[in-house]
């Protein structure tokens, strides 16, 4: 089993730099980091007639990573011109040795784009991990510079991370490098992963820089991908089984106007594979069939609670925030069952104390899948504050309401009550549409009602939704018009994909001979 891609912070990485800086022999992990970039560039960016680069030297550590790049590049006989925006004698030691290195090799220096000329490639140098944009905005002269390299519209290798953008939030206040790769030193940065990072990284290509980073930096956050996933998928299913095997989930919603949110979290559930799915509709006289979805079992909400054989209960898409969604909280949050609060139950728990207190004390698993806005409530902070900081927000929903949480949008992030992260690498803006949500709960309910545990259930669905949807786009069912609907079948196609290959016709054939 491949071990889970640990993520580290900026502080994490200095840490880890310190710590092999320290050894007898330390590496020259600046020479290491331009070396396997310009590897990058000249197999995955240049050829024979794309030759001639732009490398852009910024005034830290980074730049000196770009004079290494630039250096190699132009000993394999590319084309280099190189920029450098900083201050020779400010540059540190390594840095340093690197700008007389490119020089001692007969490189050149501009201090701005030469208005004559013209590239393939662009290498980002800029800024690395020594950038905290929130806190030091960018100046006008960056901010041009790095319009210009945008403007161009060039593949763009940027060094460690996206100049312009928090290695730790993945925010770019002002302006970033979009980057078509992202070769990164040591450990993936969770700035490269989240919000705006999904927009600037581009590819992510890991360089360890031959540092065990594990060995050296306990990882407390993980990548949530495919090869995390497989670790975690539900067996096959036994040729001998029944419905009762795998559970019934009830899901609690649909108030007037709302009841597609509730009918989307059941066929979601059903079609992920929940024995049984029981429907709670708030609405005034509810349909009791939904022709779509006949399987479906529409009750009234009361009677649902009268049920002993649920496995799980799903509380929010399309509930509404009557006094009677509260009292079905209320009353789903003293059961003993594993729980999923979404929409409308989070912004209930917002506004009620004695909600988010007896969630709290909760013994059975909670789990929370607010998307930023929703954050905001339970935090009683603003969208902004959540999106800025977003894996703290995250960290604590988890341990402030001692459940697991996703806090959804672009770079998804899990986070445990132990502190632990994951950052979902699947997803698209095809899920920017209504109902997507609902999906995501009823997907993770069926995964819980089939006797995952919550930790893994919450993964699983978060990868999957966002992969059901990267599937969709490889017919051009979206990104643009992809539909709530549209996921839950590709989910589903893609967990027995997952789970037998091609071969559960096989594996359950009848087929005999006599001989
Ligand atoms: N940490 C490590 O072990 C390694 C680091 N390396 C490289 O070193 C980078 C980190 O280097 P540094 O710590 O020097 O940081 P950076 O090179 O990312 O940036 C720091 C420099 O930018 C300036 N700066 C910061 N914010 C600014 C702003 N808003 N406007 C203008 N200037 C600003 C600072 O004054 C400083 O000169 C990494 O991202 C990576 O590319 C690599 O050489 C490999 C090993
Ligand atoms: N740009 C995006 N990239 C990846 N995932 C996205 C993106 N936009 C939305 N999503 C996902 O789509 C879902 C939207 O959920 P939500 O906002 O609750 O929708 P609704 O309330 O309409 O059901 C979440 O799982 C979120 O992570
Ligand atoms: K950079």
């Amino acid at each position: 089993m491949n071990n889970p891609i640990p993520l580290y912070s900026t502080a994490d990485i200095r840490e880890i730099e310190q710590l092999a800086a320290a050894r007898p022999n330390p590496p020259n992990l600046m020479e290491k980091a331009g070396l396997a970039a310009a590897h990058i560039t000249k197999n995955k960016l240049l050829s024979n007639d794309k030759s001639n680069l732009l490398v852009l030297a910024g005034p830290g550590n980074n730049g000196g990573d770009a004079f290494v790049t630039a250096r190699y590049l132009r000993a394999w006989g590319f084309q280099v011109t190189t920029i450098f925006t900083g201050d020779p004698s400010k540059l540190s030691q390594d840095a340093k040795q690197a700008l007389q290195n490119w020089l001692n090799a007969g490189g050149e220096l501009h201090n701005d784009i030469p208005s004559s000329g013209s590239w393939h490639v662009i290498i980002d140098g800029l800024f690395g991990i020594g950038l905290n944009p929130d806190k030091y905005p960018l100046d006008e002269k960056y901010q041009r510079l790095i319009a210009a390299v945008n403007h161009m519209n060039l593949p763009v290798l940027a060094l460690d991370i996206p100049s312009g953008l928090s290695a730790d939030n993945g925010i770019a206040p002002s302006t970033a490098i979009k980057a078509t790769i992202t070769a990164t030193f040591i450990g993936l940065k969770p700035g490269l992963l989240t919000h705006d990072g999904c927009e600037y990284a581009g590819e992510i290509i890991l360089c360890d820089l031959d540092l065990d980073a594990v060995s050296m930096k306990s990882p407390q956050s993980w990548l949530l991908d495919q090869s995390l996933i497989k670790t975690l998928l539900p067996a096959p299913r036994p040729a001998n089984s029944h419905k009762g095997i795998f559970g019934s989930v009830g899901i609690i919603g649909g108030a007037s106007g709302m009841v597609g949110a509730a009918l989307l979290a059941g066929s979601a559930a059903l079609k992920l594979g929940a024995g049984r799915v029981y429907l709670g509709l708030l609405a005034n006289q509810p349909s009791t069939v939904d022709p779509a979805q006949p399987e479906l079992m529409l009750r009234p909400v009361d009677e649902l609670f009268e049920l002993d054989h649920l496995t799980c209960l799903i509380v929010g898409p399309g509930l509404g925030k009557e006094i009677s969604a509260c009292l079905c909280l209320e009353e789903t949050l003293q059961t003993s069952l594993p729980v999923v609060l979404d929409a409308d139950a989070l912004n209930l728990i917002a506004h009620h104390s004695e909600l988010a207190s007896a969630l709290r004390s909760r013994h059975a698993p909670s789990l929370l899948t607010p998307h930023a806005a929703e954050a905001a409530r339970l935090l009683g902070t603003d969208i902004a504050t959540v999106q800025n900081h977003r894996m703290q927000a995250a960290e604590d929903l988890a341990r402030n309401f001692n459940c697991s949480v996703v806090l959804k949008g672009a770079g998804s992030i899990c986070a445990f009550p132990n502190g632990h992260c994951y950052f979902n690498a699947s997803g698209n803006p095809g899920l920017s549409s209504a109902g997507t949500g609902d999906v995501l709960s009823g997907m993770t309910g069926a995964l819980l009602a089939q006797g995952l545990t919550s930790e893994n259930a919450l993964l699983l669905a978060v990868y999957l939704h966002g992969a059901a949807a990267d599937a969709l786009l490889e017919t051009l069912a979206g990104p643009i018009g992809m539909t709530a609907s549209e996921i839950i079948d590709s989910a589903r196609h893609l967990l027995n994909q997952w789970v037998y290959g091609h071969h559960a016709r096989f594996r359950y054939s009848h087929a005999y001979s006599i001989y």
